[in-house]
């Protein structure tokens, strides 16, 4: 449902900061991109719904090259495609079910966009997603008087108002203490196991993915050094995808 295929950026022309990039996801299971700081996953994942332009290379996304639609198509395939930041971007004094409804905005029409106006079904959709993320009592309070996890879990309600295919997550427990982080991750591994989603996130922390990724990517310098499943992610490989100054040359995926 989604495959990357020799996805290449440079930023400035001359370094680049991703080279020949490839994997597929599956629907319903989390995959997981590793790497050290700068080996390139945000660059990947925005990519991906292109938030950042790539050089070359294709995204298929349900078998549509991404780089091929125009602005109208773009928005549309983007409503499908679910996205989850480390900083949240709420709104926040706005309540946590009025950022909930803004995840149907780009369903809308420009002016019922602009004034904000929701069906009461669009209503009834945001407080059940805030219910299924453990939230439906803070509906109505300001984001920002909301912990960094209940803000996350806001921010997956409203990805999950898009009706997304695939969720998108740049680093989405790096600044929550371990408990939220548990919330998070719990909550993002049960949208891919009981609802079908595909949740591709970019983390840090390597035991993390050990107990929620299905599937891993690992990053370095640009390139995939790694691409297998969970069980597969072994010490060596661990020490490969965090090497520093990785001659990568001739390096072969699954040889570990
Ligand atoms: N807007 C930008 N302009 C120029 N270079 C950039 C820009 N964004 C990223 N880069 C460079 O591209 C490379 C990949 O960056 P990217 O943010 O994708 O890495 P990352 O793996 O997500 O890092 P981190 O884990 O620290 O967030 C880095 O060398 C970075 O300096």
């Amino acid at each position: 449902m989604l495959t990357v295929n020799h996805l290449a950026k440079s930023y400035d022309g001359e370094k680049k900061s991703l080279t020949d990039v490839s994997f597929s996801i599956r629907p319903g299971e989390v995959t997981v991109i590793i790497g050290p700081s700068g080996a390139g996953k945000t660059t990947i994942l925005r990519s991906i719904n292109q938030l950042i332009r790539d050089d070359d290379g294709e995204i298929l996304f349900d078998d549509t090259n991404m780089r091929d639609l125009n602005r109208a198509q773009l928005r549309r395939a983007r409503c499908r495609i679910g996205m989850i930041f480390q900083n949240y971007n709420l709104i926040e004094p706005l309540t946590a079910i009025e950022n909930v409804l803004h995840g149907c905005l780009g369903t809308k029409s420009n002016l019922t966009g602009i004034f904000s106006i929701y069906s009461n079904q669009e209503k009834e959709e945001a407080l059940k997603l805030l219910q299924k993320v453990g939230l439906e009592d803070f509906a109505y309070q300001q984001c920002r008087n909301l912990s960094g996890g209940q803000k996350q879990r806001v921010g997956i309600a409203r990805a999950l108002m898009q009706h997304p295919k695939i969720i998108l997550c740049d680093e989405p427990i790096a600044s929550l203490d371990p408990r939220s982080t548990i919330t998070v991750m719990d909550i993002l591994r049960d949208l891919a196991i009981n609802d079908g989603i595909s949740v591709l996130i970019n983390l840090h922390q390597v035991d993390i993915a050990r107990n929620y990724a299905d599937h891993v990517i690992g990053i370095n310098n640009g390139q995939v050094v790694f691409d297998d499943r969970i069980a597969a992610l072994s010490d060596t490989a661990i020490a490969r995808i965090y090497q520093k100054d990785a001659n990568l040359e001739g390096s072969a995926i699954h040889e570990f």
